[in-house]
């Protein structure tokens, strides 16, 4: 006698035998002889796909639920750990695009110091993830914790602030890049404006209110041609859709400032450079291409004049963040309610010595020992501006800033970590 199995999956195609098949035949004939056992039947066969359906979408919705790469009771000790301050004094800071290069750099030296420091990012691929990933594996072996979502995830945000009682929060999360908004326009508007007023909610509901210190940007001086920029100069000129966010970014600060009391201070970056940098950066994609022998494209501006930029390098940045979230003063408000008046304030971060294109691509090639393959091109209409060039005098004065890095000795150091990183083959087929 066959097993069931055996008759339904025979194990030689053919097997199955031909009366067997004709007795079948017949019973399906008598059951569906009459029309309204068809009817009945194809009833019940739309009932069982809809019920079949809602059940995926409830499994589906579910599994979202359960696989939510943040909440439980592991994660939250996690969180809590990697905010513990370990220095008397000291600060406790979420930090926003954490895995990013500003981002990781000012984590790892408030984490030396004694800071508790919690990260948040969401690990987009405008550039190579992987990048991040390192650099989040890099965080962690100092004992810093990044949190993997978005700044417009308003539930996780608020969980954050539940679990911590966060003193500051060092926002770098943003889509950077001058030429990009071009191409995907609305990515600026996420994270830019969307997130960061998710953020500034977060923020100013919780208890107590931290002080804020985030990215701002020196593109918000746009077309000025008087040099150097000012804080106190005209931003009502931008050239690029991402320079026109950091502006909308500034007045939105602004509001909460001015109605829920939450500290903030705005830093307006000059081009910041150095390892673990920027892939779609011009310092790091030339640095790449000179290595695998590829053309770079070097700009150049109206009547043929060199672009230039105030290169700055990271860990001068760095002590600008870290000088800002020492002197920002108290949020003074809570529970969504204003108590008082809070700082407000804008700074330049810059390195005050504009360099041209043309000569950081000749820095480049005295560090990497390759001659570059230059096209030269009028610089096309696509955001970009001519040069800049950072006034830090208020910084100086108020946050101890003092740029100390030029541009040789940084990219030197960018180089080192380059090739260390990277090698010299990098994207380049080895044989
Ligand atoms: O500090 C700032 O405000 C901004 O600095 C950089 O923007 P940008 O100065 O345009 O930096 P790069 O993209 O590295 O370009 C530097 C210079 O190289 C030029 N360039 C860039 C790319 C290229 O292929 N060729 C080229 O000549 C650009 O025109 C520019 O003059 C960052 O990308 C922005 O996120 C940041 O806000």
């Amino acid at each position: 006698m066959p097993s069931l199995e055996e008759e339904l999956f025979p194990s030689t195609p053919g097997k199955f035998k031909i009366d067997r098949a004709h007795a079948i035949n017949r019973q399906f004939h008598r059951c569906f002889a009459s029309t309204s056992t068809m009817f009945l039947w194809a009833l019940f066969l739309i009932a069982l796909t809809a019920s079949y359906l809602s059940f995926q979408s409830f499994v589906d919705s579910g599994s979202r639920y359960f696989s939510a790469s943040w909440g439980g009771i592991q994660w939250e000790k996690q969180v809590r750990t990697s905010a513990e301050i370990h220095r008397s004094g000291g600060l406790s800071v979420l930090v926003t695009g954490a895995a990013g290069f500003v981002g990781s750099h000012v984590s790892l030296a408030l984490k030396k110091r004694g800071d508790g420091v919690v990260g948040i990012d969401n690990f987009n691929n405008y550039y190579d993830p992987s990048l991040k990933k390192s650099r989040k594996v890099l965080l962690a072996s100092r004992n810093i914790f990044i949190v993997e979502g978005d700044i417009n995830d308003q539930r996780l945000l608020a969980k954050l602030f539940d679990v911590v009682a966060f003193t500051h929060v060092m926002h770098l999360a943003a889509q950077a890049g001058v030429r990009y908004a071009m191409e995907n326009p609305n990515s600026y508007i996420h994270s830019n404006i969307a997130g960061l007023v998710t953020l500034l909610e977060a923020s100013k509901s919780a208890n107590p209110q931290p002080a804020i210190v985030w990215a701002s940007s020196s593109s918000v001086y746009g077309l000025n041609d008087k040099v150097p920029f000012s804080e106190s100069d005209r931003t009502d000129q931008p050239a690029s859709l991402y320079a026109a966010t950091k502006k909308a970014g500034e007045e939105i600060t602004h509001t909460y400032n001015h109605i829920y009391g939450l500290s903030v201070t705005g830093l307006r970056f000059f081009t910041v450079y150095g390892p673990w940098g920027r892939p779609d950066m011009a310092y790091f994609s030339f640095t790449r291409n000179i290595l695998q022998g590829k053309p770079i494209t070097v700009y150049r501006g109206k009547n043929h004049v060199d672009l230039a930029r105030d290169f700055t390098y990271i860990d001068d940045i760095v002590k600008g963040c870290i000088g800002s979230l020492d002197t920002s003063g108290k949020s003074t408000g809570s529970g969504g309610k204003k108590k008082g008046p809070a700082p407000y304030r804008i700074f330049n971060l810059g390195n005050t010595s504009p360099v041209t294109v043309p000569t950081l691509v000749s820095i480049l090639e005295k560090h990497l020992k390759v001659k570059a393959k230059k096209i030269i091109l009028d610089m096309p209409g696509n955001g970009d501006v001519p040069f800049t060039h950072a006034n830090i005098s208020s910084a100086r004065r108020e946050l101890g800033y003092k740029p100390t890095t030029d541009l040789q000795t940084g990219l030197k150091k960018f180089v080192r970590w380059y090739l260390s990183y990277y090698g010299y083959n990098h994207g380049k087929p080895v044989n």
